[in-house]
């Protein structure tokens, strides 16, 4: 016996050992693993491609990153390593203690114990099925709050405050339904637990039976009693301890961290459609001399799980569903799930399938009614190095959409979009991304100064102060930057979340400013100077005509007010994603056609604004 107590004792004090070592290990370790892990996650993040960011809403990211590589990081430190042989120690030193005590209480120990753990297993199952859904519900909870905080001046304007919290009410009520059942589940699997401590007495319940029988006189079976008590009063200790341990850390495993690691593992499964080299881009000067072809080129948006109304919708359906197989019991929730499913799948296999046989084209266009029109139809032209062109068209005709793949934003579905004769699917898309200079309707601005922003895609490279002032001057920031009263700071005045402290205007010239100091061959301004006063964009757009004028810059510039691209050297007349008419603001207005029409509605727009004042 106390032979057996010292091998215990010596496998105690290992198991110390390994738990002060776990957590001296485990404090140093973990922050630097949880950084690693963020990193690598980030980077995942950064590689994903622009149709991942219309996917995911940006505050889920950043929750599952933070409380995503906690679990992980934990999961990942060496500290743990110490923790899984602490308590492999742990439980054979207590294993062999109760074995020494009786091997048949051992035996009668393990089998409960299994018994148990099914049990417990199947249970941990349900639950995490549940809070898989609720899970879901919870994320589409979270797109509405921050649909409604982004949309919170609308409400406002529109008194609409009422409507939003009945409907916030509402998903709470739902989820709340959900919750309740969960909190069942947990219950029944307390009360497992609990019961799976008292597993030791039933034991000893079934030792007496095997040691001393039923016929057994009672006084017999007092006395076998207290002697099996004694003999394994260490040992019902232990397995209880054991079982504590056992039971309590698959359970934490399944209902806490698993969730979020869950949505990190997901992240990473995520293929992004299109391949993100920046990474790999090793050569990170090269650019593109600015020659573009588009040749036959056809386009639909992928139809995307982003729409809250799409997935609110899905889980109703799911909903309805599960219901109806409760009721009538028909095929199986698989077959469901991949019915489901189906309705999106189709559509993505289609986008596959075009790529191999664009004569489905026509085909798609006659059918199915949930799919996508095709917004760019057959679409061919060609701009020169250095050439100033421009697209012009009504409102959704798919200006924006050209200027989105000529960045490689998406895959087009047929036909080739050529930089310098080179497909655009064999460009590196560092070498694209570089190439272009991009000023856009809503420019946005890092919360950090002027001159943080406007060098913001040039900060690896060198540049002079001298290089700042130009840009300043073509993209008019000058002229507001030097205001001493209310820029007393310059350059280096704060702009604030969003670049919320200055005006539309001045946010534009910040943006023009930072597209030119980037210096790239190719200049995209997709109506860009609408949101200046007529004045500030006549200057801006004299500077940028200069610009264009000295041939090694090609200019394409989206606009509606078509006195700003009357210099240009071409302008494409678009309607429903095809080019209807082409050529220089002259040769145009002689063809007495859609853009005849379009200067004439202008210039009598601009003339009845003009008799109003
Ligand atoms: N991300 C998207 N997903 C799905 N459809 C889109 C997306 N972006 C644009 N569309 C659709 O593509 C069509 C063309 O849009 P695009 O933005 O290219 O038009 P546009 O000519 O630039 O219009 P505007 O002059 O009003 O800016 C529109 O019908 C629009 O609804």
């Amino acid at each position: 016996m106390k032979y057996q107590i010292v091998k215990y004792m010596v496998l105690q004090f290992i198991s110390q050992i390994l738990s002060f070592l776990d957590t001296k290990v485990n404090y140093n370790q973990y922050s630097e693993t949880e950084q690693q892990v963020q990193k690598s996650i980030l980077e995942n993040i950064f590689n994903k491609d622009v149709q991942f960011f219309e996917n995911n809403k940006i505050t889920q990211l950043a929750d599952t990153l933070k409380q995503g590589s906690d679990y992980i990081a934990n999961e990942l430190s060496y500290g743990q390593i110490f923790q899984k042989f602490n308590l492999g120690i742990t439980v054979i030193s207590r294993m062999y203690f109760i074995y020494y005590l009786g091997p048949y209480l051992l035996i009668n120990f393990l089998v409960t114990c299994f018994l148990f753990q099914a049990i417990m297993f199947l249970l941990t199952l349900k639950i995490e099925k549940l809070q898989e859904k609720q899970s879901k519900k919870n994320d589409v909870f979270d797109f509405v709050v921050d649909d409604i905080l982004n949309n919170i001046a609308v409400i406002k304007t529109f008194g609409t405050e009422l409507k939003e919290s009945k409907r916030i009410k509402n998903m709470i009520l739902k989820s709340e339904e959900e919750l309740k059942q969960i909190n069942t589940f947990q219950q029944l699997s307390s009360v497992f637990r609990s019961a799976s401590q008292e597993s030791i007495n039933v034991c000893l319940i079934l030792q007496i039976f095997f040691q001393i029988g039923l016929s057994a006189p009672i006084n017999q079976v007092a006395q076998s009693i207290t002697d099996i008590f004694q003999a394994n009063f260490y040992g019902f200790r232990l397995a209880n301890e054991i079982i504590r341990i056992i039971f309590n850390k698959p359970e934490n495993y399944y209902l806490d961290g698993k969730k979020q690691a869950g949505k990190i593992m997901q992240l990473f499964k995520q293929q992004s459609g299109i391949p993100q080299d920046i990474y790999y881009d090793e050569d990170n000067k090269s650019q593109f001399s600015g020659e573009i072809v588009f040749d036959n080129v056809c386009f639909k948006y992928p139809v995307s799980k982003d729409s809250l109304a799409q997935r609110n919708q899905q889980i109703q359906q799911e909903d309805k569903k599960t219901q109806q197989n409760q009721t009538d019991q028909l095929p199986s929730k698989e077959q469901h799930e991949s019915e489901s499913s189906s309705d999106q799948e189709s559509d993505l296999s289609d986008s596959n399938l075009q790529k191999e046989n664009p004569n489905l084209l026509e085909l798609n266009k006659q059918n199915s009614a949930f799919q996508r029109e095709y917004v760019i139809n057959n679409l061919s032209f060609k701009i020169k190095q250095g050439q100033y062109v421009a697209f012009v068209g009504k409102s959704g005709c798919g200006k924006s959409t050209i200027i989105k793949l000529l960045q490689r934003n998406y895959d087009i579905a047929s036909g080739s979009i050529l930089f310098d004769n080179q497909n655009i699917r064999d460009c590196s898309i560092g070498k694209l991304r570089r190439s272009i200079g991009l000023v856009s309707q809503e420019p946005t601005l890092f919360d950090n100064d002027i001159e943080y922003n406007i060098t913001y895609g040039s900060i690896d490279t060198d540049y002079t102060s001298e290089d700042i002032q130009k840009v300043c001057e073509i993209s008019g920031v000058s002229e507001f930057v030097n205001d001493k009263n209310r820029f007393p700071k310059g350059l280096k005045t704060l702009v604030g979340s969003k670049g919320m402290k200055l005006s539309g205007g001045q946010k534009q010239r910040i943006a023009i400013a930072r597209a030119l100091m980037k210096k790239p061959k190719i200049l995209i301004l997709d109506e860009a100077t609408s949101s200046l006063d007529a004045e500030s964009e006549h200057q801006v757009q004299q500077q940028i005509d200069k610009l264009a004028q000295q041939g090694d810059l090609t200019l394409i510039v989206v606009a509606h007010r078509l006195s700003t691209i009357m210099k240009s050297d071409k302008i494409f007349v678009l309607k429903h994603g095809e080019i209807k008419e082409e050529g220089t603001h002259q040769e145009l207005l002689s063809k007495n056609g859609i853009y005849k029409k379009l200067v004439h509605y202008q210039i009598n727009f601009q003339e009845k604004q003009k008799l109003q004042i």
